[in-house]
């Protein structure tokens, strides 16, 4: 699919999309929780429908009636030999762990970019907790065969925390006792406060986190009377799905970058890495008010910031569409964890943001965006990367002539009412 962004003013108002990292671990969480959830606000996107099948596939009763997700499940009791992933990076990383939890034998798979995403910590952690695991040489498909049996173990955190996600999971799904996950060089850091967040508001057993080095199932916290009765995991439990701080970012650039708009739906105290997207809107001298219920936002003119993105990788493409329209030199940290999403994202954002006229540089763990010079109209592609192709988006909206974007369709992975939500806004979208 291709899809047109002419050169537009936006205004309005709009409610965020639903956050798939908040939403596939509330699928997770559900499914080795035990009893009955209630997921409010659920997402419709391809990562999240991925996790609703895998739910499914591995036992949980699923029914979605679009406002309301109802999980019913007795734990990881799979009915099918294989899960698809799809192309959710979140997904495989979380769930293998959990289809660990079964001594059943499944194969894990997906499509698209995740086939040549590094898989090898498996092969690697998971044996030495008596799971059998046959890989592809690190990558798809999997063939795992459990149960898994916690025990103190050290894994690497520098690739991406959701191995760790996974392994949290897994561990109190098991009733881990007296035990410890060590991880080294940790990364994504936020990403691990949410999932501990959803872990406790599922009233799974949740670690103490020692500085994000180590995290320790204690002997006695689940068992004990006040854990249970404040949050009794055979209960019926209602979590509702965040809005994304990671869709939303792209809308607030584009208020920062097109037009006086208001992004309901996003909670300030989120756990969500994506809301440090504040410090870099606030640094570049747009026009911002944040409240608890709604943050408005607008043009004026943008001076060059510079960002440390280690921990909040996602933010690199809405930063560097930012960063096109800053007066100047931008520079973002922390390109090195960028090469192995949906796109080797470094690489893809120079080579597209090169049409739009804008030039990046990269150098070591750095990103350096040569902005205000004025974007040109220009044919780009997703590169099947969904934040590729709203980065671009959002870029075109004040470019000196039509962006066509090729594949426009790969923000289906997150956020599938992308295109429609800045037609809300009054952009002039032709799909
Ligand atoms: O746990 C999550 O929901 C995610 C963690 C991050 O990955 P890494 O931990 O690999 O950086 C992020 O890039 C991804 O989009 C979603
Ligand atoms: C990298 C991403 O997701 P995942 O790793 O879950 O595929 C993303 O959403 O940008």
């Amino acid at each position: 699919m291709k899809v047109t962004i002419h050169p537009s003013t936006i205004t309005g108002t709009i409610q965020s999309n639903a956050s798939k990292s908040s939403m596939q671990r509330a699928c997770a969480a559900a499914l080795v929780a035990k009893g009955k959830s209630i997921i409010k606000n659920p997402g419709h996107s391809n990562d999240d429908k991925a996790a609703m099948d895998i739910t499914q596939r591995l036992g949980g009763t699923v029914t979605n009636n679009g406002n309301e997700l109802i999980i019913e499940s007795n734990g990881v009791q799979p009915v099918s030999s294989e899960i698809n992933c799809g192309e959710s990076g979140l997904s495989i990383r979380m769930f293998t762990p959990l289809v660990a939890l079964s001594n059943h034998a499944l194969t894990v798979n997906g499509s698209g970019s995740l086939v040549t995403r590094p898989m090898d910590f498996f092969d690697e952690i998971l044996p030495q907790l008596g799971v059998q695991v046959k890989s592809n040489a690190g990558k798809l498909p999997l063939n795992i065969q459990g149960p898994i049996v916690p025990k103190n173990i050290t894994i690497d955190g520098s690739l991406s925390s959701q191995f760790l996600t996974g392994m949290l999971l897994a561990y109190a799904a098991s009733d881990a006792n007296d035990v410890s996950i060590t991880v080294t060089n940790l990364k994504s850091k936020p990403y691990i406060d949410l999932t501990l967040d959803v872990m406790k508001q599922f009233g799974l057993k949740v670690p103490e986190n020692k500085n994000y080095e180590s995290f320790y199932f204690s002997k006695s916290d689940f068992d004990s009377a006040q854990s249970s009765a404040e949050t009794p995991s055979t209960s019926l439990r209602t979590y509702t799905v965040e809005g994304d701080w990671s869709g939303a970012a792209f809308l607030l650039v584009a208020g920062a970058v097109a037009g006086n708009i208001v992004v309901k739906g996003l909670d300030v105290f989120s756990p969500q890495a994506d809301k440090a997207v504040l410090q870099a809107l606030m640094d570049c001298g747009c026009v911002i008010s944040i409240q608890p219920e709604q943050i408005e936002i607008g043009p004026a003119p943008l001076k060059p910031f510079h960002f440390n993105a280690t921990e909040c990788p996602d933010l690199f493409p809405p930063l560097v569409a930012l960063a096109s329209y800053c007066n100047g030199k931008s520079v973002i940290e922390g390109t090195t964890r960028l090469t192995h999403k949906e796109s080797n994202r470094a690489l893809t954002l120079q080579e597209e943001f090169a049409k739009l006229g804008v030039t990046i540089e990269l150098q070591d763990d750095l990103m350096i965006v040569h902005g205000g010079g004025g974007l040109k109209g220009a044919t780009v592609h997703s590169r099947h990367d969904h934040r590729i192709a709203m980065a671009c988006a959002v870029a075109g909206l004040k470019a000196a002539g039509d962006v066509t974007i090729e594949e426009a369709e790969a923000i289906n992975k997150s956020y599938p009412d992308f295109y429609e939500h800045l037609k809300v806004l009054g952009a002039n979208v032709s799909l």
